[in-house]
């Protein structure tokens, strides 16, 4: 799938990784509706956008993707002002094991939430395009994160949710392709201050230390350029793309 003149919505896209991503899509021609909870950051990063990229091909859009109010409002404005949506990414996420039902609803049941009410945009059953949904999920979606169990089982749960979505979608005729992005750590506000957000786990901090000195950490832009690839090859459809410090590669899961 070409970019240009493409339409992408990005949740969690003030800051981290959902900047990265909503940057590299509006430089390869996209128009982009970042949805956050943090206003300001996000409106102050779209007027940095609209001035680099041409008045109007960027869009705030406050919203939690806790509230199906706000993501279907969300996704409704998106289509109208960009006369559809192509691409979605969902990808705000917390790491939080003391609040760890507000990351479930956050990381997993978000993810969900966004993805039924994009299918209602996207969907060739729907009237819609067709498209690609890639979700940021993490290679703690693939292999256990000690210090952080509720986090692995969110981000595994993703792409679960995204493995089946993609039989489902190539099953129905959605016309959509659904694939995950697998990274290991990225520099970002999400792996500071780490001690306080591990709850009860607060004792494995040393682990997660070692772990992060053991695997590297990535930058925002390694990611982004992974979903490109995620949403220009038309082959990529139920994908985790890993991405690692020495590179990229696909997982390739034991068959039933
Ligand atoms: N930083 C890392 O090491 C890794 C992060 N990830 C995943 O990447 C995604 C992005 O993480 P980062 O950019 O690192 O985090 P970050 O903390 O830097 O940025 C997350 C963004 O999501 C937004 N957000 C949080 N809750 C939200 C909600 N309920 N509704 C809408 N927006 C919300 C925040 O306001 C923030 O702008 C997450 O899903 C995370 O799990 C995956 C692998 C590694
Ligand atoms: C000391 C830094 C800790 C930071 C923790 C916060 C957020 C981490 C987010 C991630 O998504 C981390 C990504 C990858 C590491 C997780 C698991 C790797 C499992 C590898 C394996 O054993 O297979």
């Amino acid at each position: 799938m070409a970019l240009t003149g493409k339409s992408a919505v990005v949740t969690g896209a003030a800051l981290g990784i959902g900047k990265g991503l909503s940057e590299v899509l509006l430089q390869n021609g996209a128009k982009v509706a970042l949805l956050d909870v943090k206003e300001s950051a996000g409106q102050s990063l779209v007027e940095s956008l609209n001035q680099q990229h041409g008045t109007g091909s960027a869009l705030f859009l406050k919203c939690d993707v806790e509230s199906e109010e706000q993501l279907k409002a969300a996704f409704q404005k998106a289509t109208e002002t960009f006369g559809g949506i192509d691409i979605l990414c969902n990808n705000a996420g917390i790491m939080n094991e003391a609040t760890w039902e507000k990351a479930v609803s956050i990381n997993l049941m978000g993810v969900i939430r966004a993805t039924y009410i994009a299918l209602e945009h996207m969907s060739k059953l729907n009237g819609g395009k067709g498209g690609v949904i890639v979700q940021t999920a993490s290679l703690a979606g693939l292999g256990p994160f000690p210090s952080c169990p509720v986090y692995t089982a969110t981000k595994s749960g993703v792409v679960g949710f995204t493995r089946a979505m993609a039989a489902a979608s190539a099953v129905s005729g959605y016309g959509i392709r659904f694939n995950a992005l697998c990274p290991t750590f990225v520099q970002t506000e999400m792996i500071t201050n780490i001690p306080a957000r591990l709850g009860q786990f607060s004792h494995l901090n040393e682990v997660a230390e070692q772990l992060k000195e053991k695997l590297g950490v990535l930058s925002v832009s390694d990611v982004a350029e992974s979903l490109l690839e995620l949403v220009t090859d038309e082959t990529k459809n139920g994908e985790a793309l890993m991405i690692l410090t020495k590179g990229k590669a696909y997982m390739q899961f034991p068959s039933p």
